[in-house]
């Protein structure tokens, strides 16, 4: 067994969760970015704001200060929400520019609706050593060691392979893929189909409506990812059909939780206060719309989200109206 030295940045729910898997293997290092919050994870050894009922090990080492975790680590691991990662890899360009990068945010970026991985070329160069962690994996449950599978993208095999297998554990099953395209795809447009499923299961439509929803919703995701250069079986792997499965069904998705809310007649702004947690599907669902216009792909289910999210005060009601009146098409 190869032990490594690890940095995860980001101190929410799913940094703390894989900071916790690795440190049974690996030496690991977790930063957040708010120093009261990392006293309180180094006080009470939990993270109680972001993933409650979960103690950290003891192994485990918690640190404010980014160059203190960036300086002595063989892979960086960013789990800050998509918005940090552009900030992220850019310290790292700065701090360790032979950086090993994994980042496991899913989305597109605000503004830009650019992908991860673009981002990361952006910051870092065409040839930087990195790659996307991605899949179904909610982190309460990685957290508390049930088994789960997720998949490592990188246009590098070698790096795939390599990490995959150092960072494998029998609970944290780790597939290495060379799809980052279709892997981010899978993982960012996820997030917008569970809102809706979300949406149809508070409004009652019933089981057939959500089987249907996923269904076309990953016909939505594979007709994207190709036409990105995505291919289509990894949409019909861990990151796309297994991600679109656990986060339009699973309650402890926070997207799919935004759509019951909203289903509940609550504003967006009263649900994100109450959430605490990013969904990265409300800003996915802005930028989806504009990149798959750009690339003359039809999105009707995200764009029904991006509607009722965003537009112009249609309620959920009236926007499934919308999407059932559409003429049918061949499947
Ligand atoms: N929670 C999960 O089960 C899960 C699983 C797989 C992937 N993800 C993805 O991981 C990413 C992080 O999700 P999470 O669940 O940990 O979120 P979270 O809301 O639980 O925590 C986010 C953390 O990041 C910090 N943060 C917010 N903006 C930041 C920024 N710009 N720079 C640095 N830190 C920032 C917050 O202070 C907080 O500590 C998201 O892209 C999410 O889609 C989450
Ligand atoms: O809670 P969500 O909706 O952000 O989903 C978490 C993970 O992405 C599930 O794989």
């Amino acid at each position: 067994m190869i032990t490594k030295r690890i940095a995860v940045f980001g101190a929410g729910a799913w940094g703390t969760a894989l900071a916790l898997a690795f440190s049974a293997r690996h030496n690991v290092i977790l930063w957040g970015r708010d120093a009261r919050h990392i006293d309180s994870l180094v006080a009470t050894r939990s993270n109680t704001r972001y993933l409650p009922d979960v103690p950290l090990p003891s192994a485990l080492d918690l640190t404010a200060d980014f160059e203190t975790a960036a300086r002595g680590a063989d892979l960086h691991l960013v789990v800050t929400p998509l918005a940090g990662l552009r900030d992220a890899a850019g310290r790292l360009r700065r701090t360790r520019p032979d950086t090993a990068l994994i980042w496991a945010c899913k989305g597109l970026e605000a503004g830009s609706g650019k992908l991860p991985h673009e981002i990361v070329s952006e910051e870092l160069g065409p040839g930087a050593a990195c790659g996307v962690l991605t899949g179904p994996s909610f982190a309460a449950e990685v957290a508390r060691g049930l088994p789960t599978a997720v998949t490592l993208a990188a246009s590098d095999t070698g790096f795939a392979q390599d990490w995959a297998r150092i960072l494998h554990q029998p609970r944290l099953r780790i597939y290495a893929n060379s799809d980052v395209v279709g892997a981010e795809i899978g993982g960012a447009i996820k997030n917008v189909l569970a809102i809706a499923a979300g949406v149809s299961d508070g409004m009652g439509f019933g089981l057939n409506a959500r089987a249907a929803l996923v269904t076309r919703g990953l016909a939505e995701i594979a007709r994207l990812a190709t036409a990105l250069g995505g291919r289509a079986e990894t949409l019909m792997g861990l990151a796309g059909m297994g991600d679109l499965i656990l986060t339009c069904t699973g309650d402890l998705s926070r997207n799919r939780r935004v759509g019951l809310a909203l289903a509940q007649g609550k504003t967006l702004d009263e649900i994100l206060g109450e959430l605490g947690h990013v969904a990265e599907g409300v800003s996915t669902a802005r930028e989806v719309v504009t990149l798959a216009s750009r690339h003359g792909v039809q999105m009707p289910l995200c764009a029904a989200v991006d509607t009722l999210l965003h537009g112009n005060r249609l309620g959920p009601r009236e926007v499934v109206e919308q999407l059932l009146s559409r003429e049918p098409t061949h499947e």
